[in-house]
């Protein structure tokens, strides 16, 4: 099945790559024809194989067999600058910008030459205008929010001219009002005949954009459909060749008692990026799951620091944990008190990558008094562990037990979720739950949380996706410029309000309001 017949309008073509790890086949003579003008989406669970082919189509990675063509002729990259040279243009996850310099001189050290800043700053100009990206050249790159970043990534590639341009994953870090925008771009994009190689785990994100999906499972390519004409269900089903559950909707079992408060909680700016945190209210009880939404880089990231106990407070009562005062506790004291993080960037922060996956688990269960005791560390027991989170929680690798920066992105992050779901914690906080994971594991993790909130835990989740945040929480409360609105129940609120809060507007999601006031939206 895997050749689509040569089609002359192709632009880039992967014909039968295959790649291995080792004894692992992470794309098994796979085929995919980018034609100009079109929007094609690659879709697949998490470890499927994409980000593998597309490294092998920017000559990131080198192919073990089969061949890339560039408009029907054979082609080798031998690294990146070659492809880009040739007019391809990816766009990663994880952007390589530096904080402390402009935009535009971030992006004279991706160019080739020399250029005066202020000649670049007028072509960045220009493509702002032409594909509507919103970016300010002399602004400082540590002052910007995630999508800011990917808008400067992706100018940074447009000023390449590139014939195909490679996004992996890019909505994930966006508003629903910023996606919409990129969506426009991309549209501008392939009207102008460029082509558009789109990954995404939002299904219907990608039947509206795409104009046709190519989809892997397990390295292998299975389909090439129009999105169009498929269903989100219908899509997932080609991707894990099951059907894929819902996550159940939500709290019939009665609430307990607070597990955190916080209350008129404040931190000073680093002076950095000023996202200082402002009076700061929220209560999570056992069994419930609340949301905080937000534009990235509204405070979030400080507010969970402060949580996890990475930056103290002075005010000890400013955070209580299942009755104790613990804004002056560190991480490993608040774990003792039965709460669990899983912070927002999986790898060298959740996870150290080059440590082996077995040992990674040591990082966070390390206090609870089970795998190390009297200065020994347990090996056979640290070893049942993770051998349960891997079952539990479905994490797929290569090897036995391989350093955590070998596994794909979601993978890692089921990894840690179940690495502090299976401490059973009395209070869990998550920032991005779900970010880069395919639709059953996001699927799975949001049910697994559910469940433990069934079960008593009390379970507090930053997330930039605003679908993910009404699909499964309790209430919703929104942090924009270091404040937090109250938590407005589900059911009293809607994505509109929600949107306008994230955008720095009041009313329904008012934080002038004292404590926990319930509002309609
Ligand atoms: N450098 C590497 N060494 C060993 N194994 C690797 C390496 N890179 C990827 N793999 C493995 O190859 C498989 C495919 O990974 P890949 O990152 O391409 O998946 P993906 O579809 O992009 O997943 P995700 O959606 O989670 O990002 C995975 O099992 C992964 O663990």
């Amino acid at each position: 099945m895997g050749e689509a017949p040569h089609q002359p309008e192709s632009l880039l073509e992967a014909v039968e790559l295959t790649k291995r790890f080792g004894a692992l086949v992470a794309n098994d003579r796979v085929s995919l024809a980018i034609r100009a003008g079109e929007t094609h989406a690659l879709l697949g669970e998490n470890g499927a194989g994409k980000s593998t082919l597309v490294k092998m189509m920017c000559g990131l990675l080198q192919a073990d067999s089969g061949e890339l063509l560039y408009e029907g002729t054979p082609i080798v990259f031998p690294d990146p600058a070659s492809s880009r040279a040739k007019g391809v243009g990816v766009v990663f996850q994880h952007f390589a910008l530096f904080d402390a310099m402009t935009v535009v001189e971030n992006v004279a050290l991706g160019l080739p030459g020399h250029q005066p800043l202020s000649v670049l700053a007028a072509r960045i100009d220009d493509c702002v205008r032409r594909y509507g990206l919103a970016v300010e050249p002399y602004r400082r790159v540590g002052e910007l929010s995630v999508g800011e970043r990917q808008r400067v990534e992706i100018v940074r590639c447009l000023l390449g001219d590139p014939r195909v341009l490679i996004l992996d994953e890019p909505t994930s870090v966006l508003t629903p009002d910023e996606s919409e925008n990129l969506f426009r771009t991309v549209d501008v994009l392939t009207g102008e005949g460029r082509a558009v190689l789109f990954i995404s785990h939002k299904l219907d994100e990608v039947r509206r954009l795409c104009h046709r999906a190519t989809v892997l499972r397990g390295g292998k390519f299975i389909a090439e459909v129009d999105p169009k004409r498929e269903s989100s269900a219908s899509l997932a089903r080609l991707m894990v060749g099951a059907e894929v559950p819902r996550t159940p909707r939500v709290t019939t079992h009665a609430l307990g008692e607070p597990r955190l408060l916080v209350r008129h909680l404040n931190l000073p700016g680093d002076g950095s990026r000023g996202s200082a945190l402002h009076d700061i209210n929220i209560e999570v009880r056992a069994g419930e799951i609340v949301g905080i939404a937000g534009v990235a880089g509204n405070g979030q990231t400080a507010l969970f620091n402060v949580l996890s106990g990475e930056t103290l407070v002075e005010d000890q009562e400013s955070i209580v944990i299942d009755k104790v005062a613990a804004g002056g506790l560190g991480p490993t004291e608040r774990r003792a008190l039965g709460a669990g993080f899983v912070p927002e960037e999986r790898l060298g922060h959740a996870a150290a990558p080059d440590m082996r996956l077995s040992d990674n688990v040591l990082l966070t269960t390390h206090g609870d008094g089970e795998i190390v005791t009297a200065d020994v560390i347990r090996r056979t027991t640290l070893f049942g562990r993770f051998q349960k989170i891997v079952k539990g929680f479905d994490v797929r690798f290569g090897g036995k037990d391989p350093k955590a920066r070998r596994l794909s992105g979601g993978n890692l992050q089921k990894f840690v979720i179940g690495r502090e779901v299976l401490r059973n914690p009395v209070l869990i906080v998550v920032d991005q739950p779900t970010w880069g994971v395919d639709a059953a594991a996001a699927g799975f993790i949001r049910t697994t949380l559910r469940e433990r909130a069934a079960q008593g835990c009390a379970v507090l989740v930053v997330s930039q996706d605003l679908d993910e945040l009404l699909e499964f929480t309790d209430r919703i409360a929104v942090m924009s410029e270091g404040r937090l609105t109250a938590p407005v129940p589900v059911e009293e609120t809607s994505r509109e309000a929600i949107g306008l809060a994230m955008g720095g507007a009041h009313g329904a999601h008012d934080s002038d309001a004292e404590g926990e006031g319930h509002h309609a939206a």
